[in-house]
């Protein structure tokens, strides 16, 4: 599986895994941990499997590389069957990352990443080369943490290292254990967007365990709401689980502010941001003011000469001074296009008039978001994601 010949990061892409009715019995328990899992994770998509303590997420996911023996079903990885390989061979051939890194206490940090590639033979120039690209990847400079033990580095550090030497060898198929559960929300947080933005690029299919519902919606293509031995309550997009729960035990999963996490969901670019009237800095100010005209309360913006926005304004701001550049109040926050809907909430709360100007690439005016703006894009995306039936019926007049 792994293509041993391609030393580089974008090798590797991911395969799509499949458990056909997949049990797991511990011995000596009553019931079985899981019972009869079928679902298949398409190959370069992160699947993240949530459920509460106990519904058996990590025994699932470990039974994809044989750290735990299914009791019967099958699994497969691009279509080979994973219970007629080697384990130990499978076991290289998967990355894996769990909690608290898993790192080797003993081993320096340059140890660990290189172990799983010197298991598999490559040269010690190789997986020096290697080492390097991995820390370096995973943003840590090789020069200064290379030698380090794990008890010399921070959490956050640990989970790094963990991560790289998940990819080491590069693995189409990453497992990853609530990987960043020991950590502060804060580095969690940098955490998942390193991921992500590594995930862009390496393709990898990754099958990731938490049981924090909001990580699932950042960081899943798809999620799968586990409920007791494993059974599958919902396998779906974040979209789809959030705005049409399947059914209560889902809804309580997905928690209060279903609709609020849709926002993170979104980007400004998705949607349709109004405009206000504008006017360069110097322009007159009567200028801005006929644009605005007599409504009470209308608000403009003046630009500078690269139009980017500069101040709110008034028709009655404008009319009170000499020159634009100190008419009404300078804007102080602004939401780019990437930024996510919650972003542009947030800018929008905060701001005495309710706007949130939205800007660029290079910081030039391209619109601007209000509430209306935002409740209009939850509704759009709540239409989107509407049961089939009611789509049938909606779209049977058409
Ligand atoms: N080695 C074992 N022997 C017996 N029972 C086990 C063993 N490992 C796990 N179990 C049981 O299997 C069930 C599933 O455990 P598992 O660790 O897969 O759940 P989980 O969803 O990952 O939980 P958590 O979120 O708490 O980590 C639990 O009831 C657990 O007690």
């Amino acid at each position: 599986m792994a293509d041993n010949n391609n030393p580089g990061t974008t090798g590797g892409h991911g395969v799509e895994i499949h458990l056909e009715e997949v049990s797991k019995r511990y011995p000596g328990q009553q019931a079985p941990a899981v019972e009869s899992v079928t679902m298949t994770i398409p190959a370069g998509e992160t699947v993240v499997l949530v459920g509460p303590s106990g519904s058996g997420k990590t025994t699932t996911m470990r039974m994809i590389n044989r750290l735990i023996e299914p009791t019967s079903g099958k699994i497969s990885i691009a279509g080979e069957d994973v219970l007629a390989l080697d384990p130990d061979k499978l076991r290289r051939e998967i990355g894996y990352s769990i909690q608290q890194a898993g790192l080797f206490p003993h081993m320096t940090v340059g140890e660990n990443v290189g172990m799983v590639p010197g298991l598999v033979g490559w040269s010690k120039q190789r997986i020096a080369e290697r080492v390097e690209e991995m820390l370096d990847l995973v943003g840590l400079d090789p020069a200064e943490y290379t030698k380090r033990f794990p008890r010399q580095l921070s959490g956050g550090q640990q989970q790094r290292v963990g991560v790289a030497r998940a990819l080491a060898a590069n693995p189409p198929v990453l497992l990853m254990d609530e990987p960043f559960g020991a950590v502060d929300p804060i580095t969690r947080g940098v955490l998942q967007d390193e991921l992500m933005r590594l995930q862009a690029d390496l393709g990898k299919t990754i099958v990731f365990v938490t049981h924090d519902f909001d990580e699932a919606v950042k960081l899943g293509d798809r999620i799968a709401v586990l409920g007791e031995r494993s059974k599958i309550l919902q396998y779906d997009t974040p979209e789809a689980i959030l705005t049409n729960p399947a059914d209560d035990t889902v809804a309580g999963f997905v928690g209060a502010g279903a609709a609020l996490k849709q926002l993170t969901l979104r980007r400004v670019r998705d949607i349709d941001v109004t405009e206000v009237p504008t006017a360069k800095v110097d322009e007159a100010p009567s200028a801005l003011a006929e644009r605005l005209g007599s409504r009470r309360g209308a608000i403009g913006l003046v630009l500078d000469r690269r139009n980017r926005p500069l101040r709110w304004a008034t028709a009655r701001e404008a009319g009170a001074v000499a020159a634009l550049e100190r008419a009404g109040r300078p804007v102080e926050d602004s939401v780019s296009l990437a930024s996510t809907l919650q972003d542009a909430l947030e800018a929008i709360l905060t701001d005495d008039d309710g706007v949130a100007v939205v800007t660029g690439k290079r910081g030039e005016y391209a619109g601007v978001v209000d509430i209306d703006t935002v409740m209009n894009a939850i509704k759009a995306l709540r239409e989107e994601n509407a049961e089939p039936d009611e789509a049938a019926v909606a779209g049977a007049g058409s």
